[in-house]
């Protein structure tokens, strides 16, 4: 099945140039949306909490901050960017009193509309332009003059206009630039949540790990193991990134081709192809949501703990140190760039 993918060209900047739009939400996404549609020439509001730690990071910035109820109340188009697990109430409380006829509301995520935790009026467009890339990247990225891709989606088009709207912002964060893919809130939704879970995340983690453990219980020193496993990753998915699987092969020695033609299949087997399809199960079934809204309601346990786990890997030690001693690497996050 073909895709429509859309460049600047095909986007008018215009459009939401002639909005007001409300960030809910100055983290990782939000900061960048905000700072760059700013850039873009766009009238942004941040919404955030009374008390929240954000605002003193989107006010340094020279950006007006109000609660999510003011902002939403005040602006054309509410683009929520704050935690998946935190809309729903937000919605409820701050946005949804705000909506009316001929307003967007629109998403960064397909989460609460895809497993229905949010349920918007009929007389409101709802939208997504859900950059595939971390914010912080997002924004750097267009600073640079590049641009990470995006996909853009409609849910409800009330005025005839969502979809052109939601590539209007789509260029102004920099994401005609790369491609914006026109796609649904289910496969967006799905699909990001299979990647991060089975690739991007999850399944790159642990195989860095993984990894790294074999290496140093067999004896072998952390530093060989760390350069291995993980500072070298880096390197070789530049390849990736930059000519497909097809270019690393390339580059590396026809000893590493060959030990990756024939030992990379025995490690990532049948047996885990089977479990990522028991994974993108989940997904579809909405049984991981059910998990995670149930997590994060009970005040995250398993969460915490193994976020403690890994932050306690040895890994991480070993890392610090050697990043330590170069300096180009540790490349600081902000939310000012
Ligand atoms: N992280 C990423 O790169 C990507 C994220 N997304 C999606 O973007 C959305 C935002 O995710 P992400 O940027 O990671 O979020 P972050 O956790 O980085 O930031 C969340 C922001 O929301 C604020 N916030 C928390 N509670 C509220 C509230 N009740 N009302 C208003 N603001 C609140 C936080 O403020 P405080 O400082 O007070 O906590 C913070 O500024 C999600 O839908 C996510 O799936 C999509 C693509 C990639
Ligand atoms: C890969 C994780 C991501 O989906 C992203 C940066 O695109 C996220 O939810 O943060
Ligand atoms: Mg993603
Ligand atoms: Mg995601």
């Amino acid at each position: 099945m073909s895709v429509e993918v859309y460049y600047d060209d095909d986007a008018d900047l215009g459009l939401i140039q002639a909005k007001k739009v409300a960030v809910i939400g100055y983290g990782s996404q939000g900061h960048a949306h905000a700072l760059s549609l700013r850039d873009s020439g766009v009238d942004v509001v941040i919404g955030l909490p009374e008390g929240s730690k954000s605002r003193a990071k989107a006010e340094e910035q020279g950006l007006r901050v109000l609660t999510p109820a003011e902002a939403s109340a005040e602006a054309d188009v509410i683009m929520v960017l704050a935690p998946d697990t935190a809309q729903r109430k937000i919605y409820a409380e701050s946005i949804a009193p705000n909506l009316s006829a001929g307003k967007a509301l629109f998403f960064g995520h397909g989460f609460n509309i895809r497993y229905g935790l949010i349920k918007p009026p009929a007389e409101v467009d709802v939208a997504m332009v859900a950059p595939k890339g971390p914010g912080h990247l997002v924004r750097r990225q267009y600073t640079d003059g590049k641009g990470v891709p995006c996909l853009v989606a409609v849910e409800q088009d009330a005025t005839g206009d969502a979809f052109a709207l939601a590539l209007s912002y789509a260029k102004g964060i920099g994401g005609t630039r790369a491609g914006a893919i026109r796609t649904t809130f289910t496969e967006e939704t799905e699909t990001d949540l299979f990647g991060e879970q089975a690739v991007l995340c999850g399944g790159a983690a642990a195989l860095v790990q993984t990894g790294f453990e074999v290496l140093t219980e067999a004896g072998y020193a952390p530093e060989v193991a760390y350069f291995e496993c993980l500072h070298e990753l880096k390197l070789i998915v530049d390849l990736m990134y930059e000519g497909g699987i097809a270019r690393m092969r390339y580059s590396v020695s026809d000893t590493a081709e060959y030990g990756d033609l024939s030992r990379g299949p025995r490690v990532i087997d049948s047996r885990v192809k089977e479990e990522m399809r028991k994974i993108l199960g989940e997904i579809q079934s909405g049984e991981f949501a059910r998990e995670w809204v149930a997590e994060d309601e009970a005040g995250r346990p398993n969460y915490n703990k193994w976020r403690a786990e890994g932050a306690a890997h040895p890994i991480e030690e070993t890392g610090r140190k050697l990043r330590g001693m170069m300096s180009w690497v540790d490349r600081p996050i902000t939310e000012t760039a």
